[in-house]
């Protein structure tokens, strides 16, 4: 065999070796929060496999762990029609009207609703589309209808995996966060530079996702929480906990603060329990999500043309913190 075809069957499997390690360190960081190398391990193979890549452009694969750093200033977003609308949620702002808003569903069905709880996390809807478990698609809600495209900087949100598990074709929502750390980091820098900071890590979020210049976007240390399996019966899936278990083994981050819950009493001591956990947690929530766990009643009840009816966001009363810091920047 020539030298260079040798070394094409080498690169081949040394570039093979080098992004399956890479994918799975990738997937233990930023979708487990559970690494387990060392950094530097990750940058030298890292370095390995954008050295090769570049001697053998031919080798290089969308799912390579290269194609995240974006590196592109796009022209512009190009706009998104959702076939299935994403709509927004519902707010209740107290336990009175989580209890009746409760009531009127137990009514309107005859099983009994029990709900999975969920954290409302304060950042950005997103839409990921899948083709034979390759993400080929990713746009934001718009409204509902008609959103954006921003591929390209999702693609640099370690979070969300290039490739799922499995070679199949889905769609799923979740959130697009900035974490509190990534945050204050990024104001300061910012402060430092007298540019303009972000009043919150949500709008700090939407800004990043909207750079069109996506190392930029890169640089914000994004992450997500996927909570949405659009077609959950293509899956033969029955609930939201089961569905959050299936994007989990999929490969999506998902937040593991969920829980079933059967009844007010257990509604009220989950959203006790977040209330007073709000400000331990890595990032922002501004309530709690409780949608009827089995699928079947989201089918019996269906959406308006806002909201869907099996679902809802108790919204927090804004704390203190909140006001003090408000009460800061009036003065100022
Ligand atoms: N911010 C959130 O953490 C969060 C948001 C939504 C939604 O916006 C949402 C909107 C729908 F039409 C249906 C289900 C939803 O479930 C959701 N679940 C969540 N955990």
């Amino acid at each position: 065999m020539s030298n260079q075809e040798t070394t094409l069957e080498e690169a081949t499997h040394r570039i093979n070796q080098l992004r399956t390690d890479l994918i799975e360190w990738t997937r233990q960081y930023y979708v487990l929060d559970q690494p387990t190398v060392e950094d530097h391990v990750y940058d030298e193979s890292y370095r390995q496999l954008t050295e090769l890549e570049q001697a053998f452009p031919s080798l290089v694969t969308p799912d390579s762990p290269t194609q995240r750093v974006g590196g592109q200033v796009l022209p512009g977003f190009e706009k998104v029609t959702h076939e299935i609308p994403m709509l927004s949620l519902g707010d209740v702002f107290s336990i009175e009207e989580l209890s009746e808003f409760d009531q009127r569903l137990q009514k309107s069905v005859e099983s009994e609703v029990s709900y999975n709880a969920e954290l409302k996390i304060d950042g950005l809807a997103i839409s990921l589309t899948y083709e034979n478990g390759v993400f080929i698609k990713g746009s934001t809600r718009g409204d509902g209808t008609i959103g954006e495209d921003i591929t390209e900087n999702l693609k640099t949100v370690k979070s969300i995996p290039l490739t799922l598990t499995e070679p199949i074709s889905l769609e799923v929502r979740g959130e697009c966060y900035m974490p509190t750390k990534a945050f204050i980091a990024l104001n300061k820098r910012r402060e430092e530079a007298g540019e303009a900071t972000f009043a919150n890590p949500r709008n700090a979020a939407a800004g990043s996702l909207r750079q069109l210049n996506t190392s930029e976007t890169a640089q914000r240390q994004l992450s997500t929480f996927i909570y949405y399996l659009v077609n959950p019966e293509q899956l033969n899936v029955k609930t939201q906990s089961e569905a959050l278990e299936r994007l989990t083994k999929l490969g999506f981050r998902t937040n593991n603060e969920s829980r079933v819950t059967n009844n007010m009493t257990e509604i009220s001591a989950y959203i006790a329990e977040y209330q007073a956990k709000r400000h331990d947690l890595s990032y922002d929530i501004d309530g709690i999500v409780l949608k009827a766990n089995l699928f079947a009643i989201h089918d019996e009840v269906g959406n308006t043309v806002k909201v869907p009816k099996w679902a809802i966001a108790y919204k927090f009363p804004p704390d203190e913190q909140e006001t003090i810091v408000l009460d800061i920047e009036w003065t100022v």
